[in-house]
């Protein structure tokens, strides 16, 4: 059922339109040549204030809409314009406080005639698409332990798949799954500790070892913490999760070890910080790999990956492609986990020289290790900033040019790591952060940039006022299209993204993601506008110094300039 809703371009069934996490529509109504006709169609509003993540499903002609915090639902009938059914659950603001960058939702799922929303106090709810009926309540976590979510859960079989936030709270993250129908929990796998509870096979689950892909071998994890800090050692999850068929596996990656003071916590810190892929049925993890052992710059590894039959390095590959915060691009083998191509998808990048492709390990210029200048020394420059050169906001691929379309950031920052005490529920950073705009480049704080990944090189690069924090929606009309901070929804021509070919002001900044969906024979665009995220967490959150949000607010002070809150969605057509 949601295979074929999938594949009816007219839908925008799931959040990132398909199962790759491509992000691309077969339709083409709008176009490079008339997208500069574009018009507003309709707006809603969600009447909440705070940062709105994600984007509407569009299936058989009913539009399913979320907000953050409280994490409303509404259902719309396109024919009719009217809310069919709407759902305001009832969720203590308790959560509220422990959400470390801004009560966000990154959005709803659908399958069978049912629509799945991940709330914040971490149920994860089933409710019936017709009538917003609920059908079953899942408790996913503890939210009394700082284990919250924000991310959007992803329907692939009988499935729906939902992660853990909390990385700040000393949460020990893993993946779960859980029956559609019944909402029973089938398995769950967790980031770190012990073999069987990752559900990891020491013999057959693999990693990058010397060059080539080989068993990992008992306690992979245990054996890179120190005692029993991997309990409280993060490895969040609460990225966007994509579905290979062929392999019949779920891929995704594991954030950041907590604390962000790296000298409580030696070793590699295994399996923050990886990409994973896991049999969808049973949870078994088939490959992993690491990014950063041994964090020690809140680079979070749960950026979306993306999986695209591309030619890498002249050899057609069945690849996964994923844009880590580490400033990286990484192209591996999605059957087996070789790592094929790491690259930097943004030159600023300082922490490392490159990654040793023998190891996979990048290599750390000793200035920027805050490990080894030590707790209460202030590291200085250390480019990208935790939030990454790119965070949450996922990229689009293209199989018409084969590029990937990313929205960046431009962000470095100063560390300062300071011993922590764990005390359960309360927050566990570790670390003061300021984050400022890249020295010496164009002066702004982000840039929207074609990749090619099969050679691990920047084709196209357009600089940005602020950080692109939106998700990009690539067509088959040639269009590439994102927004802004500052609230500009922009679609540029996919095959020269130097080319603006329409731009139109929403009424606030742009954190949500483009899409697209047809009805009665027209084609549609749209966005979430409503500032908030990490970027935007000073607006959000109302927060003014400096080094509040963890260090968000001083890079991106100005956004007060350009913006303020309030969550509507903005949609778009050609004219009659
Ligand atoms: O470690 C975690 O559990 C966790 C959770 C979240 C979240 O749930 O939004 C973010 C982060 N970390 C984080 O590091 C980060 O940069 C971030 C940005 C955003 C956002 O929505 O803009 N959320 C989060």
């Amino acid at each position: 059922d949601l295979e074929s809703k999938i594949a009816n371009p007219k839908n925008w069934a799931a959040q990132a339109g398909d199962m790759f996490n491509q992000r691309y529509s077969k339709l083409n109504q709008i176009n490079t040549s008339n997208v500069g006709k574009l018009q507003v169609a309709w707006t809603f509003s969600t009447g909440v204030l705070r940062g709105h993540e994600g984007s509407p499903l569009v299936v058989d002609g009913m539009m399913y809409l979320h907000s953050p915090f409280p994490n409303k639902v509404f259902a719309i009938n396109l024919d009719t314009q009217k809310i069919v059914w709407k759902h305001e659950p009832k969720q203590d603001p308790a959560v509220i406080p422990q959400m470390c960058c801004d009560t966000v939702n990154r959005g709803l799922a659908y399958a069978e005639g049912k629509i799945f929303l991940q709330q914040a106090d971490s149920n994860l709810v089933a409710m019936d698409a017709k009538t917003g009926k609920v059908l079953w309540t899942a408790k996913n976590g503890d939210p009394k332990l700082g284990a919250v979510n924000t991310n959007a859960p992803h329907v692939f079989k009988d499935k729906v798949i939902t992660g853990i936030s909390g990385g700040e709270w000393g949460v020990r993250g893993y993946l779960a799954a859980y029956d559609i129908n019944t909402g029973k929990q089938v398995w769950k796998g967790y980031s770190t500790g012990p073999d069987a509870e990752m559900l990891i096979d020491p013999n057959k689950t693999t990693t990058w070892i010397d060059g080539k892909v080989q068993p990992v071998g008992k306690d992979s994890s245990l054996k890179t913490w120190q005692g029993d800090q991997w309990k409280i050692g993060g490895g969040t999850t609460w990225g966007w999760y994509s579905y290979d068929k062929a392999t019949n596996s779920v891929y995704y990656g594991t954030g950041n070890p907590s604390t962000w003071n790296p000298s409580q916590r030696p070793g590699d810190n295994k399996w923050s910080m990886s990409i994973w892929s896991r049999d969808v049925d049973t949870g078994k993890v088939n490959w992993v790999y690491q990014m950063t052992p041994f964090d020690e710059w809140d680079f979070d590894g749960i950026n979306e990956m993306i999986l695209a039959d591309i030619d890498v390095k002249g050899k057609p590959t069945k690849a996964l492609v994923h844009f880590d915060r580490n400033g990286f691009a990484y192209t591996l083998d999605r059957t087996n986990g070789a790592l094929l191509v790491a690259e930097k998808y943004d030159p600023k990048v300082n922490w490392a020289t490159h990654v040793d492709m023998k190891t996979g390990r990048p290599q750390v210029v000793s200035k920027y290790s805050t490990a080894q200048n030590g707790p209460d020394v202030n590291t200085k420059g250390v480019c990208p900033a935790a939030l990454g050169s790119k965070d949450q906001q996922p990229a689009s691929f293209d199989p018409n040019t084969k590029l990937f379309y990313v929205p960046t950031n431009h962000v470095c920052m100063d560390y300062e790591p300071f011993k922590v005490e764990y005390v359960a529920g309360q927050p566990y950073v570790g670390a003061t952060l300021s984050m400022f705009p890249a020295p010496g480049s164009h002066g702004g704080m982000g840039n929207y940039i074609a990749w090619d990944a099969g050679k691990g090189k920047i084709v196209q690069s357009k600089p940005e006022k602020f950080s692109v924090w939106s998700g990009a929606l690539n067509t088959a009309g040639g269009l590439s299209c994102y927004g802004t901070l500052e609230g500009f929804f922009k679609c540029v021509d996919a095959k020269d993204i130097t080319k603006e070919l329409y731009k139109f002001r929403t009424p606030s900044g742009i954190i949500g993601n483009v899409f697209t969906y047809e009805h009665k024979g027209k084609q549609y665009m749209g966005v979430f506008s409503g500032i908030g995220g990490w970027a935007g967490i000073g607006m959000a959150a109302g927060l003014e110094k400096d080094t509040d949000g963890l260090g968000a607010v001083g890079g991106y002070k100005e956004l007060g300039q350009y913006t303020d809150l309030g969550g509507s969605l903005t949609i778009f057509a050609l004219p009659n």
